[in-house]
C-alpha cells in the first residue's frame, strides 16, 4: 500500500491533463515545460539501476513491439474499425499476416505497461491518442517509428563501435559514418533513401511530424519585412523553400498570406522527394539538386530549414554559392532556420539533433559563431538572428554583403 504522501503525490500527477496546456504558442511552451519536469522528477525518482534498465531493455523492447504490430497492419485495422475496446483475439483476426496469438498477446500486454495502449481486462484493450496514430500508416508518427528502424535505432546502436575502431575521432568525414556500416555497400543516408522509397518515405514522414511539431517559422520572423518590398503581381518569387520536403513550412506562410497568387511559394527537394510531396495548387514544386545551380533568380528570399547542418563547411559554402548566385543584392534575403547551439544550457532538440546527427551524417549543429563565420565566408551579413522562447530553433536572417 502507498503511504498517504505518496497516494497524494500519484493523485495530484495523474490529475494534470494535457487539455489544460493545449492552444497557443505559449502553452505549447507551457506544455513541454511540465513534461521536461516530468522527465527531471523521473530522473530524480528512479534508482540509477532502474534508469539503465529503462534505457537498455524497456526503450527497445517497446519500439520493437509497436514496430511488429504495425508491420502486421494491426494499428491500422483497429483504428479503422473505430472500435475504443477491442479484444485480443479480434486484434489477432485484423493481422494481415498469418501470427501466433500468444505472440501478439505477449507484445500488446508490454504495450500497456507502457501506456502504448489501455489494458481494460484480461485480454481487452482500449485505443489511446498515441495507438490512433500508429493506425494511420502514411501519417507522421507511424513514419517516425518506421524512421527509427530504418535509420536512428541501428546507426545509434553502431556508434560506440564504430568510433572504438576510428580511435574515437570526432565523425567529420561524411564518407565514413556510423551509418554506412548498416548496408553491405556503405551507403550514405541520403544515398539510401533515394535507392530505397520505404527509407525515404519514412525519413520524409518523421521530419514532416517534427517540421510541424516544431514552432511555426512565421512566429519567428517577422514576414512584414518580406511583404513590405515583394510585388505579388510581379515576375519574381516571394520564397524559394530549398529541401522544404513536405512543404508543411511554405504552408504556413501560405496560411499567413492566403490571397497570394500561384507560384509565388516555390518548393525544391530531390525529384524522388517532390515526387511524394502533397501540396497546396498555389505552390509550385521544382525537382532540383542544391548543389547545382539554383534555377530561381532574384527571389525576395531562399528559405532553408535544417539544410546546411547536415553538412560540413565545405558543402554548405557549395550550397550557399548556389543561392547567393541567384540573389538579387539589397533585394533577396536568406532565412535560415536552424539550431544555434549553446555552449551551456542545450535543449533536449539540440543535443539530440546533434548526436543523431553526427552518427548519421558526420554532420554537427554549429553556434552562433561557427554560423556567422560560414556565413560571412560565403558573402553573407547577418541582419539579425530571430529567436523565441517557445522554439526549437532560430531564424538567421541574412543579406549579401
Ligand atoms: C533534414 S531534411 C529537411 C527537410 C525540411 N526542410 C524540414 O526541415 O523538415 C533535408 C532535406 O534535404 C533534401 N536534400 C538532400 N540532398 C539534397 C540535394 N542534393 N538537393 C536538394 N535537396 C536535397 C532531402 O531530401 C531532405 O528533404
Amino acid at each position: 500500500m502507498p503511504s498517504r504522501r505518496a497516494e497524494e503525490l500519484i493523485a495530484l500527477l495523474d490529475n494534470i491533463e494535457v487539455s489544460d496546456y493545449k492552444g497557443d504558442s505559449s502553452s505549447h511552451g507551457d506544455r513541454v515545460l511540465i513534461a521536461e519536469a516530468a522527465r527531471r522528477l523521473l530522473a530524480r525518482l528512479e534508482t540509477p539501476f532502474e534508469r539503465a534498465w529503462r534505457l537498455s531493455w524497456i526503450n527497445g523492447n517497446v519500439h520493437a513491439a509497436i514496430q511488429i504490430i504495425l508491420d502486421l497492419g494491426i494499428w491500422e485495422g483497429w483504428y479503422s474499425s473505430k472500435r475504443r475496446e477491442i479484444s485480443v483475439l479480434e486484434l489477432h483476426a485484423l493481422a494481415r499476416e498469418p501470427c501466433d496469438l500468444n505472440l501478439l498477446r505477449r507484445l500488446l500486454r508490454l504495450l500497456t505497461v507502457e501506456h502504448v495502449i489501455q489494458e481494460l481486462g484480461e485480454d481487452r484493450y482500449g485505443a489511446t491518442a498515441f495507438s490512433d496514430a500508429l493506425g494511420q500508416k502514411e501519417e507522421s508518427v507511424a513514419q517516425t517509428i518506421l524512421s527509427g528502424t530504418h535509420h536512428g535505432l541501428d546507426s545509434s546502436r553502431n556508434l560506440p563501435r564504430f568510433l572504438s575502431r576510428t580511435g574515437y575521432a570526432e565523425p567529420l568525414d561524411p564518407k565514413n559514418t556510423s551509418y554506412m556500416d548498416l548496408t553491405p555497400d556503405r551507403l550514405g543516408m541520403f544515398e539510401r533513401c533515394r535507392a530505397d522509397s520505404g527509407c525515404q518515405a519514412s525519413f520524409i514522414g518523421f521530419m514532416r511530424g517534427l517540421a510541424a511539431y516544431k514552432l511555426d517559422w512565421t512566429e519567428i520572423y517577422d514576414t512584414k519585412i518580406l511583404m513590405r518590398d515583394f510585388d505579388a503581381y510581379g515576375e519574381e518569387a516571394l520564397l524559394v523553400d530549398i529541401g522544404g520536403a513536405h512543404a508543411v513550412d511554405l504552408e504556413r506562410l501560405l496560411r499567413r498570406y492566403p490571397d497570394l497568387p500561384s507560384g509565388k511559394l516555390i518548393l525544391q527537394d530531390t525529384p524522388d522527394v517532390i515526387a511524394m510531396a502533397t501540396v497546396s495548387e498555389k505552390i509550385q514544386v521544382m525537382g532540383c539538386d542544391f548543389f547545382t545551380p539554383q534555377p530561381v533568380k532574384g527571389a525576395r528570399a531562399y528559405f532553408m530549414h535544417a539544410i546546411l547542418h547536415d553538412w560540413d563547411d565545405a558543402d554548405a559554402s557549395r550550397i550557399l554559392n548556389n543561392v547567393a548566385a541567384a540573389m538579387t543584392k539589397e533585394y533577396s534575403k536568406l532565412l535560415l532556420y536552424e539550431s544555434v547551439l549553446v555552449s551551456k544550457g542545450a535543449t533536449m532538440y539540440q543535443t539530440v539533433a546533434d548526436v543523431s546527427i553526427m552518427h548519421l551524417i558526420s554532420a554537427a549543429e554549429r553556434t552562433e559563431g561557427r554560423w556567422r563565420e560560414l556565413l560571412q565566408a560565403a558573402g553573407f551579413r547577418v541582419c539579425k538572428i530571430w529567436c523565441h522562447p517557445s522554439s526549437l530553433e532560430s531564424v538567421i536572417e541574412a543579406e549579401l554583403i
